[in-house]
């Protein structure tokens, strides 16, 4: 696992943009795996941003996103479908057909991680897939017990998870109580993984995830398992204290 510290937000977001500007120019059919959250938004913003100067080309690009909550239409303002539109998908040139979500609302939820999970094996696996961290080490939305054998399932969301997502609801109780989403060994069929944190309140979850200890019950360091993550935080998300005093 490598470990860069950006000085800031703006610097981390730039940074991860120019890890998928790369991806794309260098193989114009690469697979994204995308992240939701509020961590990456500085990063769509950066590509949009570029995109609208002539950058990357997206014509030929998949995307595989890790979640969705369930209970939410495709069009509910806090849905991971909407968030990905708005953010993403409506601002550069990809095609709709190529983008993968799970669908929140499917009829038979089951059914549905086993449509995903097809999905992820013959459009996947993502070449870079982008992943935000829980206060709590959660990692897409699998929360802290999860297997890390598990595939795409139905997760029921830690009352911490909720509290934490509820900024962008009007109260806690329209917080759904269950998501889809893809599982760690879907995660950890990704090609490369880039893992980003930014802020005070990532310090300790990326303190403990530089620890190196393999815990299920700190899903993220299921990261240690993978050849090939990056993790890219800024200064404030990054405990220097902790971080220096290990070595692995
Ligand atoms: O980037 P944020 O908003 O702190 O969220 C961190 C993680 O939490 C989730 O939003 C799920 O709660 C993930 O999708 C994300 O990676």
């Amino acid at each position: 696992m490598k470990i860069i510290v950006k000085d800031n937000y703006k610097g981390l977001s730039r940074f991860a943009a120019e890890c998928i500007q790369k991806q794309v120019q260098y193989n114009p059919g690469s697979v994204l795996g995308l992240a939701t959250g509020s961590t990456p938004l500085g990063l769509y913003e950066r590509l949009v941003q570029d995109y609208k100067v002539g950058g990357t080309d997206y014509s030929k690009v998949s995307t595989i996103n890790l979640d969705e909550y369930v209970g939410l239409s495709k069009t509910h303002p806090q849905s991971y479908h909407m968030f990905m539109k708005e953010n993403l998908f409506s601002l550069v040139n990809i095609a709709s057909r190529n983008t993968y979500i799970p669908d929140g609302k499917a009829k038979h939820l089951e059914e549905e991680c086993k449509r995903y999970d097809r999905i992820i094996n013959t459009i996947g696996p993502p070449d870079l897939l982008i992943l935000g961290i829980g206060e709590n080490g959660h990692i897409g939305f699998n929360e802290p017990g999860s297997s890390f054998e598990g595939q795409t399932h139905i997760v029921e969301l830690k009352e911490s998870t909720r509290r934490a997502n509820a900024r962008l609801f009007s109260s806690i109780e329209e917080v759904p109580k269950q998501a889809i989403t893809m599982g760690i060994k879907s995660i950890l069929y990704s090609k490369k993984i880039l893992l980003l944190a930014s802020g005070e309140k990532k310090k300790e979850a990326i303190g403990q995830l530089l620890t190196g200890k393999i815990d299920e019950q700190f899903p993220a360091s299921a990261l240690h398992l993978h050849p090939n993550v990056t993790v890219v935080v800024d200064e404030l998300a990054y405990n220097r204290q902790i971080s220096e005093a290990i070595t692995y």
